[in-house]
């Protein structure tokens, strides 16, 4: 047994305090244990452990005393906190204390078991750590690819790397293609379950009708079509990270069934009668104010507050405009490698001065865009300011652009002011959006993926945006009718 798995237990009940160790022992993990404060600081200091297991109330103060504890000393060890049932501030002020994650009272022993292996690295029921090669690569990848010299960048990285260490939700909040879904990948890059999946959610892609299902799942014959039993998103993310991006867009009654899946780290397919534990990292990001939508009634407060212990702040590019040309840079070779050309472009002085000059309403995302489009006219190995094609000057209250919603917002956006304006506005963009999904999906060989991701999409977006639209396009295929 190596100290990597000795554990250190601090509870006053003598009987959850057995409880605990028994279940711990049959792990394979070895342990001691305490029953106030005072005894635990002294285990703690004469020897370090994998994981400390903490009851929030002890006799002579708080679990919240070992976290600061551990934080002050820069100990390395995780902290679980085991919190009373019901009491989200304590959970909540834990996380923010720097506890790796927490477990309300009583505590269900398959989740405990599922935490304590989690914190340290491992599967629950297996002994050895699950890493491998592969993993270890995957790991900082996301966070190398999040360029930019600038302070703010840069303290978006070192927040990144902090939190990557625990369990704690995190809000990511900032305008549409700033790169919140980048910032959550590398968060989950960073973590100790970063070999374990990475599923992103849109939310606001999918209908309202379905969201039950997509989220947890269904049994077979819950509703008319449910042919075979499938799993929703928070099994796909079993043991890994759930993103949900653009949370603000859950309607009132998901949000009720979000955040009582979240304190009861459990959810019940459509159609089951059985709950399934679930043990995932939640990290959401939205364009609002979500602050202003609790205020306005239309965020549920107690699901802001459990989404919200940490925020991360991923600022507007035209905010960190010295990051163009390195965010360039990487863009640059990325869609260079994907078109098969070489060598990878670069941008003349010109074309530098004119990005810099612009105040990219559709942030990273129509950089992206911008650059896709110069190098595929162009053809040159240098892309001067023309190249670009960048509209003259856009005014800052243009930039209520940047808050639609992924893949609607092409570059550079500016509307034909004489242009009339349409008499029915949602079925004016339906049109629109008709029209570039299906020029996406004729440039693309009509493979429903790559047409998606031309545009920012993933394929389960595509099929609904398709559905929704009524197109019919079999991978391959041209449209039926
Ligand atoms: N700092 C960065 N360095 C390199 N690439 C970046 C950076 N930030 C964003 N990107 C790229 O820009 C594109 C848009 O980023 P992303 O999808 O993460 O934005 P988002 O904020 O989640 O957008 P939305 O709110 O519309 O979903 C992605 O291709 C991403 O890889």
């Amino acid at each position: 047994m190596s100290s990597t798995d000795r554990l250190l237990v601090v509870d006053d009940e003598p009987d959850l305090r057995t409880l605990y160790e028994l279940t711990l022992l049959r792990e394979g993990y070895s342990l001691v244990s305490a029953e106030t404060v005072a005894e635990a600081l002294a285990l703690l200091q004469a020897e370090s452990f994998a994981a400390v297991i903490t009851d929030m109330r002890l006799p002579d103060g708080s679990g919240l005393d070992l976290l600061n504890w551990l934080e002050q000393q820069r100990r390395s060890e995780r902290a679980i906190v085991i919190t009373a049932h019901g009491s989200a501030e304590n959970a909540v002020e834990a996380l923010k204390a720097g506890a790796f994650d927490y477990l309300t009272k009583p505590v269900d022993l398959r989740q405990f078991r599922s935490v304590v292996a989690t914190a340290l690295g491992r599967v629950a029921g297996k002994p050895a750590p699950r890493r491998d090669e592969a993993a270890g690569k995957a790991k900082g990848q996301a966070l190398a690819r999040l360029a930019g010299p600038s302070a703010a960048m840069e303290q978006v990285r070192e927040l990144i790397r902090k939190v990557g260490r625990s369990m704690a939700p995190v809000l990511l909040q900032g305008e549409s293609g700033t790169g919140k879904e980048l910032v959550a990948r590398a968060i989950h890059g960073e973590g100790s379950r970063a070999d374990q999946p990475f599923v992103a959610v849109n939310c606001g892609a999918i209908p309202e009708q379905l969201l039950e299902a997509e989220f947890f799942g269904y049994r077979k014959g819950a509703f008319t079509g449910a042919n075979e039993d499938r799993e929703g998103f928070f099994q796909a993310a079993q043991g890994g990270t759930l993103f949900l991006d653009e949370i603000g867009d859950l309607p009132l009654a998901m949000q009720s069934k979000l955040l009582r899946a979240i304190q009861e780290r459990s959810v019940r397919p459509v159609g089951a009668v059985a709950e399934l534990p679930v043990n995932l990292r939640l990290l959401s990001a939205t364009h609002k104010d979500l602050a202003a939508e609790v205020a306005a009634g239309r965020f549920r407060q107690d699901l802001f507050y459990r989404l919200n212990v940490i925020q991360i702040r991923v600022p507007p590019l035209r905010e960190r405009i010295g990051d163009v040309a390195a965010i360039s840079a990487g863009l640059l070779e990325r869609i260079a490698r994907d078109a098969g050309v070489h060598p990878v472009p670069r941008l003349g002085a010109d074309a530098l001065a004119r990005l810099a000059a612009y105040n990219f309403p559709g942030n990273v995302r129509e950089l992206e865009n911008v650059l896709h489009r110069a190098l595929a006219l162009s053809g040159a190995t240098e892309l001067c300011a023309e190249d670009l094609d960048l509209p003259d000057s856009v005014s800052t209250e243009d930039s209520s652009f940047g808050a639609l919603p992924a893949g609607t917002a092409p570059a550079p956006l500016a509307l034909p002011s004489e242009e009339a304006l349409p008499s029915d506005l949602a079925a004016h963009l339906d049109e629109v959006e008709r029209k570039v999904l299906l020029r996406a999906l004729a440039q693309c060989r009509y493979n429903r993926t790559a047409a998606g991701a031309r545009l920012g999409l993933s394929l389960r977006q595509m099929r609904y945006r398709m559905a929704r639209l009524g197109i019919q396009v079999d991978d391959g295929e041209p449209p039926l009718g």
